[in-house]
């Protein structure tokens, strides 16, 4: 579980989010709200990629100021754009670069990496250069790369805005078919719509939280002009 206490957040003077206190337990949980409203820096502060200016994060009873390495071994992040997540030049070598960073032994990472490039429809890529790929094919890349390490959490971040149709349907099914505890940052309210608890941000604070059709019924009157 990850839990935010009276988490505020400021880029210099800009304050960003303020007073959040959040118990993410729920297995699939979508963020919305307008741009600019706080959603990224929120959940940059879930996995201690960034530290709140005021207040605690919890992963698991752990505090993101205080173990950091740990906590992110535990909560994967997929970027918005891949082209910033893939590290390696080809597919093989960027599924294997976050397994040798973890320390998995040779045998047991050409094991998961074939899996991988099975499960998520690459293997006839393998040792093609990742920056070749298509759009969607970058966008799975960016996600198997993450799961391919075994996070328990799993942070997405706008994963379906870059994408055509098809691909975007492609990426929704995998995301409903994760077992993980899986937090969606979006725009997409049809993704938003699959989850079981939608937390509607509003200038740094929560203005709605509960089952989609209510959440994504009160964003939408809010966002939308009479
Ligand atoms: N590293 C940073 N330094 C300074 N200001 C920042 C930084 N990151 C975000 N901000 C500002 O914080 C505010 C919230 O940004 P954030 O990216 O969290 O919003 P968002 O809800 O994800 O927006 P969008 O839907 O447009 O992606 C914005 O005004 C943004 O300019």
């Amino acid at each position: 579980m990850i839990e935010l206490r009276n988490v505020h957040h400021r880029f210099g003077d800009h304050q960003v989010l303020r007073g959040i206190d959040l118990s993410l337990t729920e297995q699939r949980i979508a963020i919305v709200g307008a741009n600019g409203s706080g959603k990224s820096t929120l959940a940059r502060l879930l996995n201690g990629l960034l530290l709140p200016t005021e207040g605690q994060v919890l992963v698991d009873g752990l505090d993101t100021k205080k173990h950091g390495k740990v906590i992110r071994r535990k909560v994967g992040f997929v970027f918005q754009d891949p082209d910033i997540q893939i590290i390696m030049p080809t597919v093989v070598e960027d599924l294997d670069f976050g397994l040798k960073h973890h320390g998995i032994p040779r045998p047991e990472r050409e094991a998961r990496v074939e899996a991988a490039l099975a499960e998520y429809g690459l293997a006839a890529h393998r040792h093609h250069p990742a920056h070749l790929l298509s759009g969607g094919q970058k966008q799975l890349l960016a996600i198997a790369a993450v799961l391919i390490t075994n996070p328990t959490h799993i942070i997405f971040d706008e994963p379906t805005t870059l994408l055509d149709l098809r691909n975007r349907h492609r990426i929704t099914r995998l995301i409903t078919e994760l077992d993980h505890q899986v937090i969606l940052i979006t725009h997409d309210l049809e993704l938003a719509a699959t989850a079981t608890r939608v937390i509607v941000l509003d200038q740094g604070t929560i203005t709605a939280d509960g089952p989609p059709t209510e959440s994504l019924s009160s964003y939408i009157a809010a966002h939308t002009n009479p």
